[in-house]
């Protein structure tokens, strides 16, 4: 569904990633995962239009998404949730959801009930301001916004960061349910090694910029984990 090729990006003069090569494949979690700074947001940043990268390719559905606009971005049906979430802290957590609406491809205008079967507290806090949510909740809703979107793809930056256990262990099997049940795409960002066991098909590690190691999550072994992934 996704692949990523030959794709080289820099921040100034600094070569951030080096001939990237990644695939998504339609129906699987991929886990993109990777030791801090080895550019993992950078690489979705640039799936999702937000930083220009210098050369290569990312092609979603067959399309080179390299000239087109973030904005029409997620109209080809590509969520987006970023690191750290970046919901809006001074709106209502219905206004945060009702944002993404107008860039859906149908006519729905409304959100959609699903969300709040999957995320049941996003509607007892409809009136709340986003800034006055927990972590976890802050982060259901950020799932929940780009959920609203109607999405073919889930990309998630550290959906884990941050957040108590117990919610964690929920955001799991959210993730897993849109993946296995409701048959998103997924690729994920993920430093927490039993949650990539637990969601992921699929593994990419990233070191300095560069593809390292991709393959099926069983393959993903004691050697990789100490080479690329312990601290
Ligand atoms: N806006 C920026 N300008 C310059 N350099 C940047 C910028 N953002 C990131 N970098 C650098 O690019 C490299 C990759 O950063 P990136 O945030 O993509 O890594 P990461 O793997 O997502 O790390 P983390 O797990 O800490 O989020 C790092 O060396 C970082 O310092």
């Amino acid at each position: 569904m996704l692949k990523v090729e030959q794709l080289n990006q820099y921040y100034g003069e600094s070569h951030t990633l080096w001939d990237l090569e990644m695939h998504v494949p339609a129906g699987q979690c991929t886990v993109l995962m990777g030791r801090n700074g080895v550019g993992k947001t950078t690489l979705l940043q640039c799936i999702m239009g937000l930083i220009k990268a210098r050369d290569g390719m990312i092609q979603y559905q067959g399309q080179n998404l390299l000239g087109v606009d973030a904005e029409k971005r997620a109209n080809l049906g590509i969520g987006y949730v970023p690191q750290g979430r970046q919901i809006f802290p001074l709106l209502t957590v219905e206004e945060n959801l009702l944002i993404g609406l107008p860039a859906r491809r149908d006519k729905v205008r409304s959100i959609p009930p699903f969300i709040f079967e999957l995320f049941p507290v996003l509607k007892e806090m409809l009136g709340r301001r986003g800034g006055d949510l927990s972590g976890g909740q802050q982060q259901q809703l950020a799932i929940g916004r780009a959920l609203v979107l109607d999405p073919k793809l889930l990309i998630l930056d550290e959906p884990t960061e941050g957040i108590q256990p117990n919610i964690v262990a929920e955001i799991g099997d959210i993730i897993r349910k849109l993946n296995k049940d409701i048959g998103l795409t997924v690729l994920l960002v993920e430093q927490k090694l039993p949650f990539a066991r637990k969601v992921g098909d699929r593994f990419c590690i990233l070191d300095r910029g560069r593809r390292v190691a991709e393959g099926e999550m069983h393959t993903l072994d004691d050697g990789l984990i100490q080479r690329y992934l312990t601290v």
